[in-house]
C-alpha cells in the first residue's frame, strides 16, 4: 500500500458530547495551562494540516478561536454518540482518505500514537480501521479509520447501534499492540469525571 499521505488526511477531535458526568462541558477542563480540547486539536494538527472540530452550537462560542474548523453533528445523527460526531467529520471532509479520531478528553495523548496507527495501516492493505489496545482495552477513540467505514456508521446509527464497537466488528479492524510503541500507556487516559481530574491533572501523576 502507498505511504498514506499527509493530505489524504483527517483528524476528528469529538467534542459533541454531554459531560454529564462531569462539572462542566470537559472540553474546557484545563491542563498545563490549555483547554483539553486545544490539548487535543494541538495533537491533530501534528498529523495534518485538516482538523476538525465537531462541537455543538451552545459552545461553540467558546472554541471561535480554535486552530481547527468547528463543525457540528449532521442533525439528522445529532446526539447520538461518537459515531455521529465520526460520521460528521466523514461527511464534511468527503476528500479524506483516512481519519485521525480523538476525544477532547484525552489530554496526554500524543501524535506518536497516530503515526503508529498510519504506518500499521500501510503494512495491511484492506485495513478499514487500526485501534491500540493500551492495558488490555480497545481505544476506538484514539484511532483511525478509512473513508471506507462511513457507510457502516450509517447503517448502524439507522439500526440504532451507537457503539463502537459494533463498527469494529462491522469493519476490517487491525488491532495493535499500544505495548509495542514505546510510549507510557497513560497517553490513553480520558477524563470523565471530577474525581479523575484531581487523579490524573491535578496531582499531576503523569506528565
Ligand atoms: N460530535 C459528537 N461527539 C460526541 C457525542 N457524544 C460523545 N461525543 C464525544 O465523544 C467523546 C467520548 O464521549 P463520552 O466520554 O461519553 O463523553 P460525553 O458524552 O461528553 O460524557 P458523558 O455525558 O459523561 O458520557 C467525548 O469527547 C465527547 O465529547 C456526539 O453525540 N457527537
Amino acid at each position: 500500500m502507498d505511504p498514506i499521505r499527509k493530505n489524504g488526511r483527517t483528524g476528528i477531535v469529538l467534542a459533541g458530547g454531554g459531560s454529564s458526568r462531569f462539572p462542566f462541558h470537559k472540553a474546557f477542563a484545563r491542563y498545563k495551562n490549555r483547554y483539553f480540547y486545544e490539548h487535543a486539536v494541538g495533537c491533530m494538527k501534528q498529523l495534518t494540516d485538516d482538523v476538525v472540530l465537531v462541537s455543538r452550537t451552545d459552545i461553540a462560542e467558546r472554541m471561535k478561536n480554535a486552530d481547527a474548523e468547528v463543525i457540528f453533528d449532521l442533525p439528522e445523527y445529532q446526539g447520538q454518540g461518537p459515531l455521529s460526531g465520526i460520521l460528521s467529520g466523514m461527511t464534511n471532509r468527503k476528500e479524506s482518505e483516512w481519519f485521525a479520531i480523538v476525544t477532547c478528553d484525552m489530554p496526554f495523548v500524543m501524535p506518536l500514537v497516530f503515526e503508529q496507527l498510519f504506518s500499521i495501516a500501510e503494512q495491511k492493505p484492506g485495513t478499514q480501521a487500526v485501534v491500540p489496545v493500551a492495558a488490555g482495552r480497545n481505544q476506538p477513540l484514539a484511532a483511525i479509520y478509512h473513508r471506507s467505514c462511513k457507510d457502516h456508521i450509517i447503517r448502524l446509527l439507522l439500526e440504532e447501534k451507537r457503539s463502537m464497537y459494533g463498527l469494529l466488528q462491522s469493519v476490517n479492524t487491525t488491532f495493535a499492540d499500544a505495548e509495542e510503541f514505546d510510549i507510557s500507556q497513560e497517553v490513553f487516559v480520558n477524563i470523565n469525571t471530577d474525581e479523575e481530574y484531581k487523579h490524573y491533572i491535578e496531582s499531576a501523576s503523569f506528565e
